[in-house]
């Protein structure tokens, strides 16, 4: 997993102009899994940059996003939900969201609207109560599936539940609120240039956001306990050479990791055919990623028990030490 390196980020690019007052910084999204912190994430910058799923913990990356202002660029660090840790990977996982925290300028906590506050919630405002030096912005998610009455009312028990600079009931899917958020986010970051040119949305390498649609296109429709053993590598990836001005060609090699090899045959489907499905959904999202046209080879492999092994996990990437 790639650790943060916020301090080099800060560093402004030379050749960068911009306004008086300009402001530049990073904020992070937490909140219990499957509370809406990616899609979030997502519609504030615009363009799909970090994967999501209905199943808890799709996200397993930091993954920044960057939303352009004529006044301001906010940088927005994604993290997995926070969650009492019961694997390696998970504890991992958390570790990784403390480190974020006390790096960034301001924290979105995300609490949905259309459930009632629970344990997790509390467990995590309590840990950002311990955040003295950063503000904190609470975000009511998903207004568009709860009432005008139930919206009111978790305002009111998020309130109670910490001290946040501010309170935003927010919907990424009807873009409530979504300009509101992004202002209060802004009004919290320091006065300083552009860290990112124009246009850039996220810093993630290609072979990363390949990777997270294809675990993405994996995730859907298998069992519940499934997704959490599913890793995906890009092994390979470059341009078909020889191919023909404006019918450009990405070759893509990669691994899709499982646990045991009875979740191989879930993967693979009968006579193959989830995985070509699979691999179809994925190729679609990958070209209008990429802007060509792509093949795509998957192959299915069985790393055993990768969650809980610290070699296994740290081949496929999440060699965060802390
Ligand atoms: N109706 C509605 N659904 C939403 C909204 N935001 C997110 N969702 C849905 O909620 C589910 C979870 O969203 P994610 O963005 O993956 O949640 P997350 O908090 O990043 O989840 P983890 O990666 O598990 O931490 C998905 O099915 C989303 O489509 C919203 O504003 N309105």
């Amino acid at each position: 997993m790639d650790e943060l390196d916020l301090e080099r980020l800060r560093t402004p690019l030379p050749p960068l102009s911009y306004p008086e007052g300009f402001r530049s910084g990073f904020a992070c999204f937490v909140g219990r899994p499957n509370v809406g912190k990616s899609t979030l994430m997502n519609a504030l910058v615009g363009q799909k940059v970090a994967i999501t799923s209905n199943r808890p913990q799709t996200t397993r990356r930091t993954v920044r996003g960057i939303v352009h202002r004529p006044d301001a660029q906010l940088i927005i660090v994604d993290t997995p939900g926070l969650h009492k840790p019961r694997t390696l990977l998970g504890e991992r996982l958390d570790s990784l969201v403390r480190s974020t925290l006390v790096e960034v300028d301001v924290i979105g906590f995300c609490v949905p609207a259309d459930e009632p506050i629970g344990r997790g919630d509390t467990y995590i405002a309590r840990e950002l109560a311990a955040q003295r030096d950063t503000p904190v912005v609470a975000l009511v998610t998903k207004t568009d599936k709860a009432t005008r009455e139930q919206v009111a009312e978790q305002l009111l028990a998020v309130q109670e539940l910490g001290g946040w600079t501010d309170i935003v009931p927010v919907s990424a899917e009807d873009g409530e609120n979504l300009d509101r958020a992004a202002d209060v986010f802004c009004g919290h970051l320091p006065e300083g240039p552009p860290l990112y040119p124009d246009g850039d949305l996220t810093d993630e390498p290609d072979e990363m956001l390949v990777a997270e649609l294809v675990r993405e296109a994996a995730l859907e429709g298998v069992r519940d306990e499934l997704p959490h053993s599913i890793a995906v590598m890009v092994d390979e990836m470059g341009p078909r050479e020889g191919a023909r001005p404006g019918r450009e060609l990405t070759d893509i090699y990669a691994s899709l990791y499982v646990e045991r090899p009875s979740q191989k045959a879930i993967v693979i489907g009968a006579k193959g055919e989830r995985l070509r499905r699979v691999g179809t959904a994925a190729r679609k999202q990958i070209e209008a990623l990429l802007g060509t046209r792509v093949y795509l080879d998957l192959r299915v492999r069985v790393a055993k028990d990768w969650q809980r092994d610290p070699k296994q996990l740290r081949r496929l990437g999440f060699d965060q030490q802390t």
